[in-house]
């Protein structure tokens, strides 16, 4: 890996800012077959915004998510969400830990068949009896939860229609209404609008940011889109080449950063 300039730091981070932070990475490193893809990463999600994780490809954006539950594990460091150390639970406890995060992915990962609600109201399968799932007979507070989810997200009137009639964008605010369904209060969300047209996109990102804004979700989002990421984040992180480049208000992240942050890969 070449040698980098060390990262922009707006704020000095100080044990205040991470104290009740949504989540808090410490010292994070991460190789594959010796080749360092993360190196000694620290930045921190705080509690109730809306944090937007860039960086150009390659540069590590999707280890780093998967790191923060341990689906892919770290070699060093130590992430924290909500206070727990993930780094240090046992299998139970992380499974536990997993389900009270709200995962938004690119491929939307829903369940083709099924109505919008059902795919919802998967959310709830962890606190549901069997026998509930598996006659589909959910409780009306979970199908209650689950229809203010979707019209939270402008879906109400598309709730009984089938996962694969509806559009791309649509599938992902699906997708977005069963994180919410979950009550998670985080929300991973890694390139939840590569694959949308860029209407879709801002509507994504429009739900994210009032899902932080209005109702205190904590949500970290990885995107290719810096011109959105300016407008809709409250904090940008950016990684380049494994390592921390910047970490602070969005307000802060100046053109001549972002010239710099993806003029190093082209170089
Ligand atoms: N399981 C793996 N085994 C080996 N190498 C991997 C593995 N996962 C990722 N990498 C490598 O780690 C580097 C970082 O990959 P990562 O997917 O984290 O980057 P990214 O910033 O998310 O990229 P993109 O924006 O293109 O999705 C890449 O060089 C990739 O090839």
């Amino acid at each position: 890996m070449k040698s980098i300039a060390p990262a922009h730091l707006p704020h000095d981070r100080s044990l205040g800012e991470e104290e009740g932070a949504a989540i808090v990475v410490r010292d994070l490193s991460k190789a594959f077959d010796g080749r360092v893809v993360l190196d000694r990463v620290s930045c921190t999600v705080p509690a109730g915004q809306f944090v937007v994780l860039l960086g150009p490809s390659g540069c590590g954006k999707s280890t780093l998510f998967r790191c923060l539950t341990r689906l892919v594990e770290p070699d060093a460091g130590s992430v924290t969400i909500r206070g727990t150390e993930v780094t240090a639970l046992k299998p139970a406890a992380l499974e536990a830990l997993r389900r009270e995060v709200g995962f938004v992915f690119q491929q939307f990962n829903l369940v083709k068949r099924f109505s919008a609600i059902d795919n919802v109201l998967a959310a709830r399968l962890a606190t549901t009896p069997l026998w509930r799932v598996l006659l589909r007979r959910f409780r009306a507070r979970d199908r209650q939860l689950a229809l203010a989810c979707l019209d939270s997200v402008g879906l109400m009137d598309q709730a009984y229609q089938r996962a694969e009639r509806l559009s791309g964008g649509q599938q992902q605010r699906v997708a977005i209404a069963r994180a919410f369904a979950q009550q998670a209060e985080l929300i991973l969300a890694d390139e939840p609008i590569s694959s949308l047209d860029p209407e879709s996109s801002e509507n994504v990102l429009q739900i994210l940011q009032r899902a932080a804004r209005e109702r205190g979700f904590s949500v970290l989002c990885s995107l290719h889109q810096v011109d959105l990421a300016v407008r809709y984040a409250d904090r940008i992180i950016a990684l380049r080449q494994g390592r921390l480049f910047f970490d602070g208000p969005a307000a802060a992240f100046t053109p001549g950063l972002r010239e710099d942050l993806y003029r190093a890969a082209r170089s």
